[in-house]
């Protein structure tokens, strides 16, 4: 794809991605997530699940290679480093920081060219009206429970303004009403704000929530030590 034709490309474009490990080839991918879609990933432990995300993220360990090119909105931010790329990422654990509260939890996501204090309080407590957590603001992490906490780690997610969304497993330490809630909001964030999000989950019914395409990665034939 050349410049000019790259320009016109919103979301997330996996072009001709492959990824090798001790000389052999662990995955190949390529395609589009266009903007407000979800692709979700399945695929065997050890099939390079996490792999995927660490490339397109920015930091995919030195032991692998990998070739080809991540394109987001437009821009080819293969070579740009991690904190440059405006990827949000979501864990299965919400590693929220202990030594913080919620409300700073949120705030330390929103970028710095917002300096208001008062504009950054505002927006923290909208996003935590945003995932039925008002009035969360001053609580300590570490008391809420596992589904609050993936509630704010989404939301600190958003407050970064990504251009697009990794997800690895974030809903699987829910139980199972609070996870299609928490699920539900993903998606629908994802929708209103047109990002592409690329969602490795086990959970065929993730996948169907999704509704987007769903790419198995092959299981490794031996699994390399
Ligand atoms: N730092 C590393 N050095 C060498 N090999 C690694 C390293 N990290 C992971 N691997 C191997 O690379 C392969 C792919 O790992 P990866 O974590 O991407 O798979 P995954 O599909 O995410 O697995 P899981 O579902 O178990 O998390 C695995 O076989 C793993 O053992």
């Amino acid at each position: 794809m050349n410049a000019r034709t790259l320009q016109n490309q919103k979301g997330l474009i996996l072009e001709n991605v492959s990824i090798q490990l001790d000389g052999r080839t662990l995955l190949e991918l390529d395609t589009t997530i266009k903007p407000g879609t979800v692709l979700t990933v399945m695929g065997e432990s050890g099939s390079g699940k996490s792999s995927l995300l660490d490339f397109i993220a920015g930091f995919l360990k030195p032991d692998f290679k990998a070739t080809g090119r991540v394109i987001l909105d437009g821009t080819d931010v293969t070579a740009v480093p991690a904190q440059e790329r405006h990827i949000g990422l979501m864990f299965q654990s919400p590693l929220l920081f202990p030594h913080m509260s919620v409300a700073q939890n949120l705030m330390f996501a929103i970028p710095s060219e917002i300096k208001s204090r008062t504009v950054r309080q505002q927006l923290a407590e909208e996003a935590l009206g945003a995932v039925n957590l008002e009035g969360f603001g001053s609580k300590d992490p570490a008391k809420l429970s596992g589904g609050q906490q993936t509630r704010v780690a989404l939301m600190r997610t958003l407050m970064a303004r990504p251009k697009a969304l990794l997800l690895d497993e974030p809903f699987s330490s829910l139980d199972q009403s609070r996870r299609a809630d928490v699920r539900q909001k993903v998606f629908s964030i994802a929708t209103e704000r047109a990002l592409p999000v690329l969602l490795v989950t086990h959970d065929l019914e993730d996948a169907e929530v999704a509704g987007g395409p769903v790419h198995r990665l092959e299981t490794p034939a031996t699994e390399p030590q």
